[in-house]
C-alpha cells in the first residue's frame, strides 16, 4: 500500500467537498494500492488534528477540537510523525498562504493547489518556485486551476509538450460569470440578483469582485500562456473590467455587497441593445502569434458555441497546427464545489502515480 497523508488548508466549499469525497472513495483507493488519509484540516485560524484521518465526525470534531496554529507548528508537528508522502492541499484563495509554499516544499511537502495564486506571481517568483520544485523534488499539480474538473491544463501541457503548436486559445473561462450571463440573457432578473445567485451555488470567488473584474479570467489565460512557455504576467493581459470604479477593490467586499444594485442599470441596458439572436459573454483569448492577451464582454449569436452554453458550463476551444480551423474544444462545468473538488482528488491521484516509494 501506498500511503499518503493530505494536509487540507481551506475547508470552504471545495476544500469541504473535498474531505467528503477522500472519505466515501477509500474503497476506490485501495484497489489502486493506495491509503489517503486527511490527518490535518485547518481554515485561517484554527487546525484540527487527527493523526488517523479525519471521518465523517469532521465538522463537528473540527469545531469542538479545533485549535489555533501557526502554519510553521504544523510543519513542525509534521516532522515528529514518520509520514513518506505528505501533500498540503490548497483550497483557500490567499495570497498570504501562498507564501508558505517555499517553506512547506523545503520541509518535505508536495503541493496540489485549486488557488491559483502560486501560478500567477510575477514571472520570476513562479519560476523561483519551480526552481525550489526542483531542487527538492516535490510535485506541484494544480489542474483545478483553469475549468475546475476539466482536464484543461494538462490538456495544454501535453499538446505543448509534445511539440504541437497551440496558436490560440479562446472561449467561456469563468463559470460563474458563464452561469451570470446565461441566468440574465434568459431571465427577468436584476443582474445583481444574478450574481447572488452564483455566490450562492459557490461559482464565484470568495469575493466576486475577482471574477467580476475579471482577475480570475485573466489568471486562468495566464497560467494556460506560461504552460506554453510564454513569459507573460498578468499586467499583460486586457482585461475589461464589469466592476464600477467606485466599487473596486479598494472598497471593502461589504461595501461592494451594500452597493452592488449599482450595478444592475448599466447591465440593463447592454440587456436591452441585444437583438432577439444574441447574448452577452465574457470571454478570455490568448493569441500567441499577435501576443495578445484579452478579457472583454462581447455579443454572441445564440446559436454558436459560445453562445449556446447553459449553466455554469466554460468551454475552452484550443486551436493547433494540427487541429486547423477545427479547434479541440474542452466544454463541461468550469465552476462548483463537487467537480473542483473531484479535479482536486484526481490531482491526488495523479501525484500518487508519480511519486516512487522513497521522495
Ligand atoms: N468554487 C469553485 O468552483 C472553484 C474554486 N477554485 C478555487 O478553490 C479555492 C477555494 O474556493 P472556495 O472553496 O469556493 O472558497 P471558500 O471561500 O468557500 O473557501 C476558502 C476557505 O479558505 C480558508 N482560508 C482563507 N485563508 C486561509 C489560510 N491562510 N489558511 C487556511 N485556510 C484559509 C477560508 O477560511 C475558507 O474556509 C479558491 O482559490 C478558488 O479560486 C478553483 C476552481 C473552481
Ligand atoms: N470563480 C471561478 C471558479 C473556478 O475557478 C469561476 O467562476 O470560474
Amino acid at each position: 500500500m501506498k500511503k499518503i497523508q493530505l494536509i487540507l488548508f481551506g475547508i470552504g466549499n471545495v476544500g469541504s467537498t473535498f474531505i467528503n469525497q477522500i472519505i466515501q472513495a477509500q474503497k476506490v483507493f485501495q484497489q489502486q494500492g493506495l491509503e489517503i488519509e486527511i490527518p490535518i484540516i485547518l481554515n485561517s485560524s484554527t487546525a484540527f488534528i487527527k493523526d488517523e484521518g479525519v471521518d465523517e465526525n469532521w465538522k463537528a470534531n473540527f469545531v469542538d477540537f479545533g485549535l489555533p496554529y501557526q502554519v510553521e507548528e504544523i510543519i513542525d508537528y509534521v516532522k515528529t510523525k514518520n509520514w513518506q508522502h505528505i501533500v498540503a492541499i490548497d483550497a483557500t484563495a490567499s495570497s498570504e498562504f501562498v507564501n508558505n509554499y517555499t517553506n512547506l516544499v523545503e520541509n518535505g511537502f508536495h503541493i496540489i493547489a485549486a488557488n491559483k495564486v502560486a501560478n500567477t506571481l510575477a514571472y520570476d517568483d513562479y519560476e523561483f518556485f519551480r526552481e525550489i520544485l526542483k531542487e527538492n523534488k516535490k510535485q506541484f499539480l494544480y489542474e483545478t486551476n483553469v475549468g475546475a474538473g476539466l482536464p484543461v491544463v494538462e490538456t495544454i501541457k501535453n499538446l505543448h509538450q509534445s511539440g504541437e503548436k497551440v496558436t490560440k486559445i479562446r472561449g467561456v473561462f469563468s463559470g460563474s460569470l458563464s452561469y451570470i450571463f446565461n441566468t440574465f440573457s434568459e431571465e427577468n432578473k436584476n443582474f445583481s440578483d444574478v450574481v447572488a445567485l452564483a455566490e450562492a451555488k459557490g461559482f464565484t470567488e470568495p469575493d466576486p469582485r475577482v471574477d467580476l473584474s475579471g482577475t480570475d479570467v485573466a489568471r486562468k489565460l495566464l497560467i494556460l500562456a506560461r504552460e506554453l512557455q510564454l513569459t507573460y504576467n498578468l499586467e499583460d493581459v486586457k482585461v475589461k473590467s464589469l466592476v464600477p470604479a467606485h466599487l473596486a477593490e479598494t472598497t471593502s467586499v461589504t461595501t461592494f455587497q451594500e452597493n452592488i444594485t449599482d450595478l444592475d442599470e448599466e447591465f440593463q441596458l447592454l440587456k436591452a441593445e441585444l437583438n432577439e439572436n444574441e447574448v452577452l459573454r465574457y470571454i478570455g483569448e490568448l493569441d500567441v502569434e499577435k501576443e495578445i492577451l484579452e478579457v472583454k464582454l462581447v455579443k454572441e449569436q445564440k446559436e454558436n458555441p459560445l453562445g449556446a452554453l447553459q449553466g455554469a458550463d466554460s468551454l475552452f476551444e484550443i486551436y493547433t497546427e494540427s487541429y486547423g480551423n477545427q479547434p479541440l474544444v474542452i466544454q463541461g462545468a468550469g465552476a462548483g464545489a463537487a467537480v473542483t473538488a473531484r479535479g482536486v482528488v484526481s490531482d491526488v491521484i495523479k501525484l500518487a502515480e508519480r511519486i516512487d516509494c522513497c521522495n
